[in-house]
């Protein structure tokens, strides 16, 4: 039988009478004489998670509003509903036999309420948070490691992109941050089955949309800002001040600030949380890195991690970091350095993550290099500095081409996609432009988009087309880009391609297995493509 998260329930929920969530929320209740004694045993944002008991928090959306929900809501099992005044006035048109608590800002309120509802579990264990445009994943799931793995059996566990995976329980993850209501429920339901550490990704729009209201967290950590997700933020000065809003002493105990881009720095200097701060490259920061010289290629990088000086810290840690790139060397010192000042000791927290860490889909090697098989590595680079930062890092491994793969995703931050492209033709040596996740918008378009920033293409559907189209090109040096409808075959276009000496990336979709196309969602795994085209391919 397989699990959905209504099944990382707690058994104990201790519940909250309607008397303390007017209380919380600064609100009125309708009718106002409503029996504030009922106690609700759940929250929810979305109608088809309500439960008996449940408090169904109504709230505005951008393509539909929560009240025309409150009848299934009620239908359910909700005892009273939480909303704005607009949303109480058009609940009043529908006479629901369950009250109506109006307040200000019902969205942070959720948050609070589910906090107290399932026994403030943020209270009793860990939570470790992490921000950033990209490496959240890496850094979270490096953490994990870190706590992971010790004699008294310590359970610790993650929330994020890449799935969810709490107190023994995996299942993947539609999002990168949970609803509040929804992120308190497992985190008690972790708490009640041993869980002692939560390490747990917070996107841009968690900490716009209240998705961390009631949260209280350990230790935050940045990364890094790049430019991405635009369409919601608006600016990246907004984006910015969106993922500054997790360094707020009233959510975290410390903060742990990497400075590499000039972002960290910008937070470092203007947030009231008390933090220390990490560089990996250039810069001097409280705790920084030095590279050694790598033997290590694929297999990762070493490199020393130098504590404050005359710190309680051991002054030097030696470290191995097991995913190749420099920028994963940036997501594992944070991580180190978010355990070394949460209380960890920092020289085993650096061997667990060399030996425990597992990232799926990031820079995940599906075919090694053999006498007649390109190396083919799946990573889910998917904003243009990922895309020119994991060329880079496999450049040192490629004899031959860098041949990459990648689309836009649709629906989402059209601005990014012509640089995505020209980037893309600048970085690696041959380009095949396909399609991610288009939703609803057309596949043709999107391509087009991206298209625009390379300098020329050719569209094809073959591997012989495309050897046709190559061999046509006026300059070797500058091959054209190629569109491929349908990534399923741009991938067996690109691999069909490949000379041993090259290295195909397939980037944009990691660890995903299913696109959406239009509402449908479409099964569909890098990986799988990739290994059963060399399986069948009769090659060495
Ligand atoms: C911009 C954004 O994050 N939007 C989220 C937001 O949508 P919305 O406010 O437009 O909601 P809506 O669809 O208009 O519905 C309004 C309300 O009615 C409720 N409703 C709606 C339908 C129904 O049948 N019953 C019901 O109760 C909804 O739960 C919602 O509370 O609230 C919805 C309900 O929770 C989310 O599904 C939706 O996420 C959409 C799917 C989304 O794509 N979000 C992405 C952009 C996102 O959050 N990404 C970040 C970052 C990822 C990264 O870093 O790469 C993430 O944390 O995952
Ligand atoms: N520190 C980093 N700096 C720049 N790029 C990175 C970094 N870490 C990872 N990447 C790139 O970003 C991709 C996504 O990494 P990861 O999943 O860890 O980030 P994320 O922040 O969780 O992304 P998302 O929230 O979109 O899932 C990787 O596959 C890699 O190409």
């Amino acid at each position: 039988m397989s699990l959905g998260l209504a099944d990382l329930h707690p058994q104990q929920v201790p519940g909250l009478s309607l008397a303390q969530v007017l209380e919380l929320s600064e609100g009125k209740i309708y009718p106002e004489t409503a029996d504030v004694t009922q106690r609700i045993a759940g929250v929810t944002v979305a109608s088809n998670e309500v439960a008996a008991d449940y408090l169904f928090v109504a709230l505005a959306g951008a393509r539909a509003h929560g009240w025309d929900y409150a009848p299934q809501a009620v239908e359910a099992g909700a005892t009273a509903i939480l909303t704005t005044s607009a949303g109480l006035e058009a609940l009043k048109a529908k006479a629901l036999p369950v009250p109506v608590i109006a307040c200000e800002n019902p969205r942070e309120v959720a948050g609070l309420v589910a906090a107290q509802v399932f026994g403030d579990p943020s209270s009793k264990l860990k939570v470790y948070g992490v921000t950033g445009t990209n490496g959240k994943s890496t850094s979270t799931r490096m953490l994990r490691a870190a706590f992971e793995d010790q004699p008294d059996g310590h359970r610790a566990g993650n929330i994020g992109t890449v799935g969810i995976d709490l107190g023994g329980v995996q299942l993947p993850s539609a999002r990168t941050s949970l609803e509040a209501p929804l992120l308190q429920q497992l985190l008690a339901f972790a708490l009640e089955n041993g869980t002692q550490e939560a390490a747990i990704e917070v996107s841009s729009h968690a900490l716009e949309l209240g998705r961390i209201s009631g949260l209280k967290l350990e230790t935050v950590g940045f990364l890094n800002l790049q430019r991405d997700h635009l369409d919601f933020h608006g600016t990246m000065e907004d984006y910015f001040l969106a993922k500054a809003k997790l360094f707020d002493p009233a959510r975290a105990q410390r903060g742990v600030i990497c400075v590499d881009d000039q972002w960290g720095e910008r937070l470092a200097a203007e947030t009231k949380l008390p933090h220390v701060t990490v560089a990996t490259e250039g810069k001097t920061a409280d705790w920084n890195v030095r590279v050694l010289p790598n033997p290590a290629g694929m297999a990762g990088t070493d490199f020393e991690l130098y504590a404050p000086a005359g710190s309680q810290y051991p002054e030097v840690v030696r470290a191995h970091c097991p995913l190749p790139g420099h920028y994963n060397v940036q997501n594992m010192a944070v991580a180190l350095v978010m355990a070394a000042v949460s209380g960890h000791d920092v020289q085993v927290a650096a061997e667990r993550i060399a030996r425990n860490t597992q990232v799926p889909g990031r820079m995940e090697i599906v075919q090694g290099r053999t006498e007649e098989k390109a190396l083919t590595v799946v990573d889910y680079a998917h904003t243009t500095d990922a895309i020119v930062l994991s060329c880079q890092a496999l450049r040192p491994h490629t004899p031959g081409r860098i041949i990459l793969v990648f689309g836009a995703t649709g629906e989402r931050d059209r601005g990014k996609r012509a640089q995505m492209g020209q980037s893309a033709c600048e970085c690696a040596d041959l380009v095949i432009v396909t399609d991610d996740d288009p939703y609803t918008e057309p596949t043709d378009q999107i391509r087009a988009e991206v298209l625009q920033g390379c300098p020329s293409f050719a569209t094809v559907s073959s591997t012989s087309e495309a050897q046709e189209a190559l061999s046509q090109a006026p300059n070797q040096d500058q091959l054209p880009a190629l569109e491929v409808d349908g990534r399923e075959l741009a991938i067996q276009i690109s691999l069909g391609l490949a000379r041993p000496e090259d290295t195909v990336l397939l980037a944009g979709r990691g660890h995903e297995t299913i696109q959406v196309v239009g509402t449908t969602p479409v099964e569909l795994d890098d990986r799988l493509v990739a290994r059963e085209f060399w399986a069948q391919s009769g090659r060495k």
